[in-house]
């Protein structure tokens, strides 16, 4: 793909305490974040945390009660007309006419671009070309779903917004997404996408942002929160009642040790091969045998459910 190369390396979505109310509920309740050029951005959280609230704000469709907004350098909410052209809006749900047609809806879309892209290699890309004459109520929830990513797309967007851009999607069409997503990071093109799947921010996003409850829970590096959050575990069976101690004092208490139930222990702690080496040794030192060792690693999904107290997949 063609797109926009960012000449820039001022961000080029920047929030700054943003809150917004609807009533009594804070849907988003102070949020600061930014992104520079050709990086991909996933908010995850559970359902009501308030990603879409986010990225609709950052859209111009509303406004904040509190903080600042800049997008591409400008105020969503008093810039929109200048902005619009700029942006590409994926919304939940697809968002298209119902009687017109596949193609004849992305080449109208296109036909308000300045330089778009070309309608009929994004439907061949996104795997619409045969439903190029379906009208978009007979298309099915997943090919809605595609040509409403091409809809946002078609224009050249310099930053794209996508929520939940392959819910619904089978695994074959995800990854016809991903990579598609993958290929406008490589164009320069920033990119923040919703989503609830694990799997999905790790496989494409450079930062990941954990909502809840409309806060900012965790930020990092998909690896850096797998670090963060994964706490590695070891376990081992052996003869019961071994006398721990001397084990809690080599591991210098960097390491939680205790025997969770008779003969089964459980080291928690980061995990090296120094690690299995000192438990080997540990052992080994008594003459006691291992009957059986197994290394466990938690995982982001762990993490998350450990802030938020709500399982991520939910679909
Ligand atoms: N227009 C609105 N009027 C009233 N409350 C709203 C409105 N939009 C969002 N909310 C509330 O704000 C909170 C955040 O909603 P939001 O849709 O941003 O969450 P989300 O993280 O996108 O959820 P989901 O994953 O279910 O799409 C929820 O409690 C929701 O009910």
């Amino acid at each position: 793909m063609n797109a926009y190369r960012a000449h820039t390396d001022q961000p080029c979505l920047q929030l700054k305490g943003v809150v917004k109310r609807f009533g009594n509920t804070t849907a988003v309740g102070g949020v600061d974040l930014q992104l520079a050029p050709a990086r991909i951005l996933a908010l995850l959280g559970p359902n009501g945390a308030g990603k879409t609230t986010t990225i609709e704000m950052c859209e111009g469709f509303t406004a904040p009660d509190e903080g600042e907004i800049s997008v591409l350098g400008l105020n969503p909410s008093t810039d929109a007309d200048a902005l619009r052209p700029r942006i590409g809006v994926m919304l939940q749900g697809g968002g298209g006419y119902p009687g017109a047609r596949t193609g004849e809806m992305l080449r109208v879309v296109a036909a308000c671009a300045l330089d778009p892209l070309d309608p009929e290699w994004l439907l061949q890309t996104l795997g619409l070309a045969d439903a190029s004459r379906t009208p978009f109520k007979r298309l099915s929830g997943g090919q809605q779903q595609r040509l409403s990513l091409a809809c946002a797309l078609v224009g050249r967007p310099e930053l794209v917004f996508l929520d939940e851009p392959t819910a619904g999607l089978d695994p074959q069409a995800r990854h016809v997404v991903w990579e598609l997503i993958d290929s406008l990071r490589r164009d320069g093109v920033a990119v923040v996408l919703t989503t609830h799947l694990m799997d999905e921010a790790e496989a494409l996003a450079d930062e990941v942002v954990i909502l809840d409850h409309g806060r900012i829970v965790a930020a990092g590096s998909p690896g850096e929160l797998v670090r963060r959050g994964a706490e590695q575990q070891v376990r081992f069976t052996a003869l019961p009642g071994l006398d721990l101690s001397t084990l809690q004092a080599t591991l210098a208490g960097t390491h939680r040790v205790d025997e969770t139930s008779p003969g089964s222990y459980l080291i928690e702690g980061h995990l090296s091969p120094q690690l299995l080496t000192t438990i080997s040794t540990w052992c080994a030192g008594m003459n006691v045998l291992m009957t059986e060792l197994q290394v466990e690693q938690r995982s982001l999904e762990d993490y998350f459910l450990d802030l938020t107290g709500r399982e991520m997949s939910y679909r």
